[in-house]
């Protein structure tokens, strides 16, 4: 009987712009935990970026792994968890869904619960709160998502994104609840007409790969951009000397304060290299698009 799973997550950019709470992008930085069936629970994090002096039951992993099991009728034994993380925390590169899909995998796993993909990228998102970051790191690739009013997650998942990122990450955090109260609770009908015909726009150019028009609609974003700029060290700065450097965009990386930049394959590693000096501050950083998604290998 397996007793030991390794279960990895990529880690995730959303919206794109104007893609609010719908679009999503995992991103080659891995969440991984290695679970082992003992007597008690128990988390031992082996990287920087993970949180510190967390209660087992308070941690995210452990509290979203018990809201699996009782949700699935399920007894959920005692683990011990072995994290390693690749994403900064409350840096807009979609931690917290990470730790979500992960704990959705490991009551899947330990329990033999035989969970579908689209009910575990359902209950992630559902227990994130929109399905951009948590679908990506579920299925790996560009993720499209919405709810219809059954309660039913529709999701278009195009894998073969042919064109580069490049993040660039603060050394300090924004928390997504601060991010987001910041944002109006009601849009004007002509503006919110208008914001949705850029995210339609960006979508379109997207699944066509026309990124050179996508990067044109990352940066038109009307519905969360505006009121997140002066909360973003150095945006409007980086989004001029990234298109100068022949980026086709540059975006808010989900809530931030990352931001993330959309460029042609052959050009992004030179892109890099002339962002480094001019942003020292920041990790600058060319990130694969991951394709696969969660991962699970046991022993
Ligand atoms: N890898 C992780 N393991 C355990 N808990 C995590 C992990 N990542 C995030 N969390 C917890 O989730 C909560 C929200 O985290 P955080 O602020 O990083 O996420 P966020 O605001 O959704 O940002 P982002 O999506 O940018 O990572 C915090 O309580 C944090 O401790
Ligand atoms: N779509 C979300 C991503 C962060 O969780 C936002 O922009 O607030």
């Amino acid at each position: 009987m397996t007793t030991n799973w390794s279960i990895s997550v990529p880690g995730s950019t959303a919206n794109l712009g104007p893609g609010f709470d719908s679009i999503g992008l995992a991103l080659g930085l891995y969440l991984t935990l290695d679970v082992t069936l003992q007597d008690h629970w128990e988390f031992e994090h082996r990287s920087e970026h993970l949180p510190v002096n967390v209660k087992v039951e308070d941690h995210l992993v452990y509290k979203v792994a018990k809201e699996t099991a009782e949700r699935y009728k399920a007894t959920l034994p005692s683990c011990k968890v072995v994290m390693h993380s690749e994403l900064p925390l409350a840096r807009g590169l979609g931690s917290s869904a990470s730790a979500i899909v992960a704990g959705i995998e490991l009551t899947n796993q330990v329990c033999d619960l035989q969970l579908s993909i689209e009910e575990r990228c359902k209950l992630a998102s559902k227990m994130e709160g929109h399905p951009d970051n948590a679908a990506a790191s579920v299925h790996g690739g560009l993720t499209i998502a919405s709810t219809l009013p059954n309660g039913q997650l529709e999701l278009i998942n195009a894998r073969d994104v042919d064109a580069a990122f490049a993040v660039f990450i603060p050394n300090v955090e924004l928390k997504t609840e601060e991010a987001r109260k910041i944002l109006p609770s009601n849009y004007d009908k002509a503006y919110a007409v208008h914001a949705s015909a850029n995210a339609n726009m960006l979508t379109a150019s997207l699944l066509i790969k026309d990124y050179e028009r996508a990067g044109k609609f990352m940066e038109h974003d009307l519905f969360h951009e505006p009121f997140r700029a002066n909360l973003i060290p150095n945006y409007h700065e980086i989004r001029q000397t990234a298109q100068d450097a022949g980026a086709f965009g540059t975006a808010i990386s989900g809530a931030g304060p990352t931001v993330i930049s959309l460029i042609s394959k052959d050009r992004v590693d030179a892109f890099v290299a002339k962002m480094k000096p001019l942003f020292p501050s920041y990790d600058i950083k060319a990130v694969p698009v991951d394709i696969k998604g969660v991962q699970v290998t046991k022993e």
